[in-house]
């Protein structure tokens, strides 16, 4: 989409959730740095109005800033020559049964910006495209199941334009949703193409002859011949991270979720293609290359993180064309994101001991595979039996929380989580939007490191190693932003903003009112840069604040909901699993925070 591009490139504006379609979340503003970050101000705040996580962040194009709430997803446009004053609101009228279908919080990680239009990913799966002018709405269409009597299928991740489409995702796999992906027209809203994650090549979009994983062709009907009977028909694999696009290519880039149901030993075999990264053409949908990072996922760790896309990264000498993907599952992975070819696949936190390493001898039958410990394989273990000390945890080292690339430090900064688990599968039968979890899971700091629960990390992708890490108590669920003035900024689930140098060194930090899950982004208007966040504490880490699960009241509620024909055990150990283990883990936030969406703006003394 040459206008986006055109805007996206321009830094005064951040015309996309991901910052441009490479997701570098870097921005060429200079005028903050370094040395007079420790002076920002606020310089206006917005209430959202609305309490819950608040993920992604503030578009700006223009004059206008777009911001966007979690459920009921309430879309404002503001002025930004008037102090953010209200252009136009837009609240959607939902079904709020969705609540219950949302597995980790209603959040949305934001609206995009295409042909004049704002599209909106809304919970119950609708995709709304707004008039960006007056926020009348130019089209609608229903783009999953129906809530009541449905699959269980729900809207959180961002839309990406892509030339004449709009690429969507979708939520699910606790429920045992089938993931896929689908392409809407930007004129209309009529379907271009969908690609599930499982199932036949017709449904998949997968040539058996000519879409590879690990350079081979993957041969006919490779999403049903790693599942026993039907079970890839409620497969999980859904895609509710980022999206990101290669003009020169035309390769579409996303990863798929966990495999449904956590309970490993009910689902043999390598579950394809849950756990997948994918190229696939814009046009068409094709798959051109796949690549499992975890087969046959005993642990939750959904593959669905970002793809940040770097060009001419050197590695052994040679300039490749890279994708680096920070995945859950502990490893950080750089492929050619032409071929997808495995390039580096690294332990981003040392602590990380569900597998001792990823096998990169392409002559080797494990080749691409991690070599799981035997000890930490919740299956080898068996349903009803405790796996303890897992780490990661399911909500991985990294989650949903984006990275940024910058080009001047050649560096990725990371917000990470640093917690363990213990995992135990139970058996679970099947109903049609219903939850279909199948494991019970704690959280804990990662035991015998600092204590806390993340790290602030800076990354290098072409020799796979941890440049310098930065503790912090609670897990980075914060968006990154590096900028051309040499600072990097990031959020904590406290509420903190930080700016801190290409050291780590902390050079700022101001407190919100509320713990920070969105994205941090800048702006230029008027002449002066400005910082932007959205505060409002939820998302996984955060449920326990988010659901009012922090009594045993609740979480015994809550916990009867998600994890169904479980029997309950004693209060604490209630509050301590709900959440799907996120309460007991996350508890001691409601020291530090409590709910409330809004925007703060910063920028320099006038
Ligand atoms: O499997 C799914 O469909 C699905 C959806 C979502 C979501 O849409 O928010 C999350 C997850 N899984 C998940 O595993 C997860 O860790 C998670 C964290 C968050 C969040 O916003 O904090 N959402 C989700």
């Amino acid at each position: 989409n040459d206008e986006l591009t055109a805007l996206a490139a321009d830094s005064k504006n951040w015309a996309m959730p991901t910052g441009d379609y490479a997701n570098h979340r870097y921005s060429k503003l200079n005028q903050i740095t370094k040395d007079n970050v420790k002076d920002l101000q606020v310089k206006w705040t917005f209430s959202t109005g609305v309490l819950r996580g608040h993920e992604g962040g503030p578009l700006v194009i223009g004059d206008i800033m777009y911001i966007h709430t979690p459920f009921p997803n309430i879309v404002y446009a503001l002025d930004l020559k008037n102090d953010g004053k209200i252009l136009w609101k837009y609240e959607p009228r939902q079904d709020p049964n969705v609540i219950g279908i949302m597995c980790c919080d209603t959040v949305n990680r934001g609206v995009a910006y295409g042909d004049g239009k704002i599209i909106l990913n809304q919970a119950d799966t609708t995709v709304v495209a707004l008039d960006a002018k007056t926020g009348e709405v130019v089209w609608s269409v229903k783009n999953g199941d129906q809530i009541d009597g449905g699959k269980g299928e729900s809207g959180t991740a961002a839309p990406m334009v892509v030339k004449d489409k709009v690429i969507i995702g979708v939520s699910g796999a606790e429920f045992g949703v089938r993931g896929w992906t689908a392409a809407y027209n930007l004129k209309d809203g009529s379907l271009a193409w969908k690609a599930y994650s499982m199932g036949p090549d017709s449904e998949t979009l997968i040539d058996p002859e000519k879409t590879t994983h690990l350079g081979k062709p993957v041969g006919p009907d490779s999403g049903l011949n790693t599942w026993e009977g039907e079970q890839w028909k409620t497969g999980g694999g859904t895609t509710w991270g980022w999206f990101s696009y290669d003009p020169k290519s035309n390769l579409v880039f996303y990863g798929t979720g966990n495999p449904s149901t956590w309970n490993p030993v009910q689902r043999p075999g390598d579950n394809r293609w849950s756990m997948t990264l994918m190229a696939r053409d814009a046009d068409t949908g094709v798959a051109k290359w796949l690549y499992q990072m975890t087969p046959h996922d005993e642990w939750d760790y959904d593959g669905v993180n970002e793809n940040i896309l770097v060009d001419a990264m050197e590695i052994n000498g040679q300039p490749r064309d890279v994708l680096v993907h920070f995945d859950r599952n502990g490893f950080a992975y750089t492929l050619d994101r032409n071929t997808g070819e495995l390039l580096v696949a690294k332990k981003y936190d040392p602590k990380v001991n569900w597998a001792t390493e990823v096998v990169m001898d392409p002559n080797s039958d494990q080749y691409g595979r991690p070599q799981v410990v035997a000890q930490y394989s919740t299956h080898q273990n068996g349903e009803d039996t405790n796996t303890t000390g897992v780490c990661p945890a399911a909500l991985g080292t990294k989650d949903q929380q984006p990275a940024s690339y910058s080009p001047k430090t050649g560096l990725f900064y990371v917000p990470t989580n640093h917690v363990c688990m213990d995992y135990e599968p139970y058996r679970v039968s099947y109903t049609a939007g219903q939850p279909y979890v199948g494991a019970t899971v704690s959280m804990y700091p990662a035991p015998d490191s600092h204590g806390g629960m993340g790290n602030f990390i800076a990354w290098d992708a072409a020799k796979g190693e941890i440049v310098w890490s930065k503790p912090e108590q609670f897990s980075v669920w914060s968006g990154a932003l590096a900028t051309e003035g040499d600072v990097v900024f990031y959020g904590t689930l406290e509420g903190y903003i930080k700016a801190v140098d290409l050291d780590g060194n902390e050079l700022y930090k101001f407190k919100t009112p509320s713990g920070i899950i969105g994205n941090i982004n800048t702006f230029e208007h008027g002449g002066k840069q400005y910082i932007a966040v959205l505060s409002g504490v939820g998302g996984w880490a955060g449920i326990g604040l988010a659901g009012g699960l922090l009594s045993p009241e609740n979480a015994a509620a809550w916990h009867g909901a998600v994890d169904q024909g479980r029997e309950q055990g004693d209060e604490a150990q209630v509050v301590g699993t709900a959440g799907l283990g996120a309460v007991g883990g996350y508890a001691a936030l409601a020291d530090y925070t409590t709910l409330g969406g809004q925007l703060t703006v910063f920028g320099l003394p006038d």
